[in-house]
């Protein structure tokens, strides 16, 4: 049995389906990249997982347990077993970045504030910004705030991290930076990974399987050398950079039509 498992998923927006049958297998250990043209519901997806978002109909299961029927009450519980580094990083401007490391903990755990300090620390070490808990989240550069949002994310010691376009917005040595971090906190943490991205080139250099979405459907899925090589033509297109066949405006506006 997969970790996680999406069955018969359907999510809708009024009029717009989202998900019509969604079918996919996360597997404990491995990093799962989605990719899939803009607004084909990836990030939808994450947040059904973690409660965000609800589903309309199907199953979503969890180590075992279904979790899409789970009320608010219960979805804390998941949340420290599955940690997400949102689109934007997501911090609170307002706090250093050592009480934004702390919030998920303190949200989460009930801790004395010395092991707090403690973990924060190795979160912001295992991230490569060590020493930095005085910082405000202003003063840092966009790559160190995903730095600091991936702290945050691993500081409560997840079982799985979601990641939702870790590199978009950073320029080429920030985000070889972030894709080199995913595979590192896999080592290091041991965690399943799923990465929702547009990049191409960091799905290749961080995935051990590539899935893609397409208009409500998970169209196809395999391994790195088998997307360098498939013959589907939506996979080929979405590598190439080719815009997605879309008929929603925001899409083609931001694909240049
Ligand atoms: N809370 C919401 N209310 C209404 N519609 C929503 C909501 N969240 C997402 N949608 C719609 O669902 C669709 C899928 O959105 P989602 O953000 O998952 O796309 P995506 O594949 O992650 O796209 P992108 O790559 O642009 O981030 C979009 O048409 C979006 O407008």
């Amino acid at each position: 049995m997969a970790l996680i498992e999406f069955r018969n998923v359907r999510k809708v927006f009024g009029p717009k389906v989202v998900y019509e049958d969604l079918h996919l297998d996360v597997h404990a250990g491995e990093s799962l990249t989605i990719i899939g043209g803009s607004g084909m519901g990836k990030s939808v997806m994450l947040k059904m997982l973690i409660g965000l978002l609800r589903a309309d109909g199907g199953t979503i299961t969890f180590d075992g347990k279904r979790i899409d029927d789970k009320g608010e009450r219960e979805f804390p519980a998941i949340r420290r077993r599955i940690g997400m580094l949102f689109q934007g990083a997501a911090l609170f401007d307002s706090m250093s970045v050592y009480d934004n490391v702390a919030y998920g903990l303190r949200e989460h755990e009930r801790l004395p504030e010395n092991e707090i300090e403690e973990r924060v620390a190795k979160a912001l070490e295992d991230v490569g910004l060590p020493g930095t808990q005085r910082s405000m989240p202003t003063s840092l550069s966009g790559g160190q705030r995903k730095r600091v949002g991936l702290a945050r994310a691993i500081a409560i010691r997840p079982q799985v991290l979601l990641y939702d376009e870790p590199t978009t917005g950073l320029d080429p040595i920030n985000t070889e930076r972030i894709n080199q971090l995913i595979v590192e906190t896999k080592k290091l943490l041991n965690v399943t990974s799923i990465v929702v991205t547009h990049d191409m080139e960091s799905a290749f250099e961080i995935s051990d399987r590539i899935a893609m979405i397409h208009k409500g459907y998970v169209v196809w899925s395999g391994t790195v050398d088998d997307a360098r090589s498939t013959d589907n033509p939506q996979v080929r297109d979405f590598i190439m950079g080719h815009a997605p066949e879309t008929d929603d405006a925001a899409t083609l506006l931001r694909y240049g039509g």
